[in-house]
């Protein structure tokens, strides 16, 4: 297949690498499975890259393949690389997805994004014509309603995939095209590609996750105990599932990859730049303070308040994702957060 993905940070360099490689090996002299080009936005990075064959900003230590194209641009140049592609994966956050399914409108081959969360409000939308951030699949319905396209999610560390550890991930979509592409592009010795059609689901799982995962996070810095955290992860899951049912999801797609697995994985690794927003506010640091020293996205710090607003405005209580709201706004201090959850009314687990 030929594929090109389009954004050079953590997530699309190593589903870039994975996709090259044909076997468990990590050679890179192995030959290549795929056809990749790997699409930089930033030119000096390009350069870098080009001459390091390694991407030292946002995946240092991996290798590229020398059969992996790195190339960037726009204009004709981006234009010329879309034309023949077989798959092509959006590998941005999701504040830069709308602008690049502007910029592949009419394109014929299936489109899949990476990104986890809710688009931040548009600020030049009056609030009663769309009063909500967006979800990915959702922001394809207005910005290019006529291309075939799914998210690529899952519990997935990119260094963990660009070293070949085994992972799984879920490729969703309506379109079965779109998930058979995906599965055909990834799927390997090392990665395993389940499909699922319900990506309101799967993409409600990778947004609120991140949120969750600032909450654990934070239990954590705060030495709250494994109790605390397991009690964080179980109540979360839990609101996450009600939010994804009020917005049409299936139930079963909580206890998948996209929502348990990557809930787990995130709430407890210490590579998820979520949790380690969470982390650092235990220790102190301002907001700000923590979000420059990652030096990556942490998208549930951009999403948390549009996942309580959407929550409110169906009616589905959110009490741990509201705390984390409420900590990020400065409104309360960590030690306060925990006070108000473990304050609530006493309730039924099952509702
Ligand atoms: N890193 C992971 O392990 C991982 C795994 C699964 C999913 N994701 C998701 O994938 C998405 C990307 O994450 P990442 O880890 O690669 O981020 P990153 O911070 O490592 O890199 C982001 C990349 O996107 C580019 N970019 C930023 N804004 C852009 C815009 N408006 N238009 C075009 N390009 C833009 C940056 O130049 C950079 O190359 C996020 O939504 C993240 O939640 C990440
Ligand atoms: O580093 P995070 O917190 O953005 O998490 C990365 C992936 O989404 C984990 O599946």
């Amino acid at each position: 297949m030929k594929i090109a993905v389009l954004g050079a940070g953590a997530w699309g360099t190593a589903l870039a690498i994975s996709a090259v490689r044909a076997t468990a090996s990590l050679s890179p002299a192995a030959a290549p499975r795929h056809l990749v080009s790997l699409w930089a936005r930033d030119a000096a990075q390009l350069a870098d890259m080009q001459a390091q064959r390694v991407n030292a900003r946002y995946l240092p230590g991996m290798e590229l393949p020398p059969s992996l194209l790195l190339t960037g641009g726009s204009g004709t140049s981006f234009d010329a690389l879309l034309a023949d592609q077989d798959l092509i994966v959006i590998a941005t956050p999701i504040a830069g997805l709308r602008g690049m399914l502007q910029r592949l409108q009419g394109l014929s081959a299936p489109v899949a994004w990476l990104c986890k969360g809710f688009e931040a409000p548009l600020a030049d939308t009056p609030q009663s014509s769309k009063p909500f951030g967006l979800l990915a699949h959702e922001i394809r319905v207005h910005a290019a309603i006529n291309l075939r396209a799914g998210a690529l999610s899952g519990p997935s560390f990119a260094q963990e995939v660009a070293r070949g550890q085994p992972t799984a991930l879920v490729a969703a979509s309506e379109h079965a095209e779109v998930r058979d592409a995906l599965v055909a592009a990834f799927h390997g010795p090392t990665l395993r590609v389940y499909a699922n059609d319900d990506i309101v689901g799967v993409e409600v799982g990778g947004a609120v996750k991140n949120v969750l995962a600032i909450a654990t996070g934070l239990c954590d810095g705060l030495n709250l105990g494994l109790n605390a955290r397991a009690a964080l992860i179980t109540r979360g899951l839990t609101e996450m599932t009600r939010l994804g049912l009020a917005l049409g999801a299936r139930a079963e797609t909580f206890t998948g990859l996209s929502g348990l697995g990557d809930l787990v994985l995130t709430a407890t690794g210490d590579l998820s730049r979520n949790r380690q927003v969470g982390l650092l506010l235990a220790q102190g640091q301002s907001l700000a303070q923590a979000v420059a020293s990652l030096g990556h996205v942490a998208e549930g710090v951009y999403c948390a308040r549009t996942v309580v607003q959407r929550a409110q405005g169906l009616g589905v209580e959110m009490p741990i994702s509201e705390a984390v709201v409420a900590l990020l706004d400065g409104q309360i201090q960590p030690a306060e957060a925990v006070a108000a959850l473990m304050g609530r009314d006493p309730a039924a687990e099952l509702r």
